[in-house]
């Protein structure tokens, strides 16, 4: 099975059809407004309206409340929710059914912890900031942490073209996910970046 690919930061509908054609599988969209990479929630939602089906489209959020969530729900058609706070266990799991993607940063929490059967753990690298850093994930940490865990995981944090071959071999992520390392500036795409990214992640 192929390695599932998920460029984060999308902020037009131009790059989000770029990475679509490119063979991406999962869009990113910012709703965070501290980052460089923030788009509104009516903004995304009318680019979620111009995409095809079968591309999943995720809402990034920091710490976001439950009512917040459900104002971005009845905004735009999102179909998976990435945590990017200090969000609780209890937390994603009270927004079940939804897909939740929690992320996470070294030290590992408890495995136990995020173990319910609608999330995925997105394992980014440790940051002063909230997520987009470009700083390179220690792979070596990866493997011990994973091997009992429940629920698949994505690799994050630092992946380029250059380094997502050596990422994927050392940890054997079901998916990745990219953002300035695909990057002309914080928020714009650059589209030969994107293209080589997934060629390398998927082997094409
Ligand atoms: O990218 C941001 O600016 C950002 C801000 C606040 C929360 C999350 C954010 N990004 C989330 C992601 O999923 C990134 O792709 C992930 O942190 C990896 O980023 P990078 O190291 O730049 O590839």
């Amino acid at each position: 099975m192929s390695v599932r690919v998920k460029i984060c930061g999308i902020t037009s509908l131009c790059d989000a059809r770029m990475a679509i054609e490119a063979g991406a599988d999962a869009l990113g969209f910012i709703l965070y407004p501290g980052s460089p990479r923030y788009v509104s929630p009516s903004s995304a939602a009318e680019i979620l309206e111009a995409l095809p089906p079968l591309v999943e489209r995720v809402a990034v959020l920091v710490n976001p409340t439950a009512e917040e969530v459900k104002r971005i729900e009845s905004l735009a058609g999102f179909s998976a929710w990435q945590l990017h706070g200090t969000e609780s266990a209890a937390f994603c799991a009270s927004l079940r059914p939804r897909r939740v993607i929690k992320a996470i940063r070294p030290p590992w929490p408890d495995r136990e912890e995020f173990s319910f059967p609608s999330a995925a753990l997105l394992l980014d690298s440790p940051s002063s900031s909230w997520g987009g850093s470009g700083k390179t994930l220690d792979w070596s940490l990866v493997r011990p942490f994973v091997e009992r865990l429940r629920q698949p995981f994505i690799l994050s944090g630092g992946l380029t073209p250059e380094n997502a071959s050596e990422a994927i071999e050392q940890t054997h992520p079901f998916g990745v996910d990219v953002a300035s390392g695909v990057e002309l500036a914080p928020g714009k795409k650059d589209p030969k970046r994107v293209w080589e990214f997934v060629r390398r992640c998927k082997g094409t």
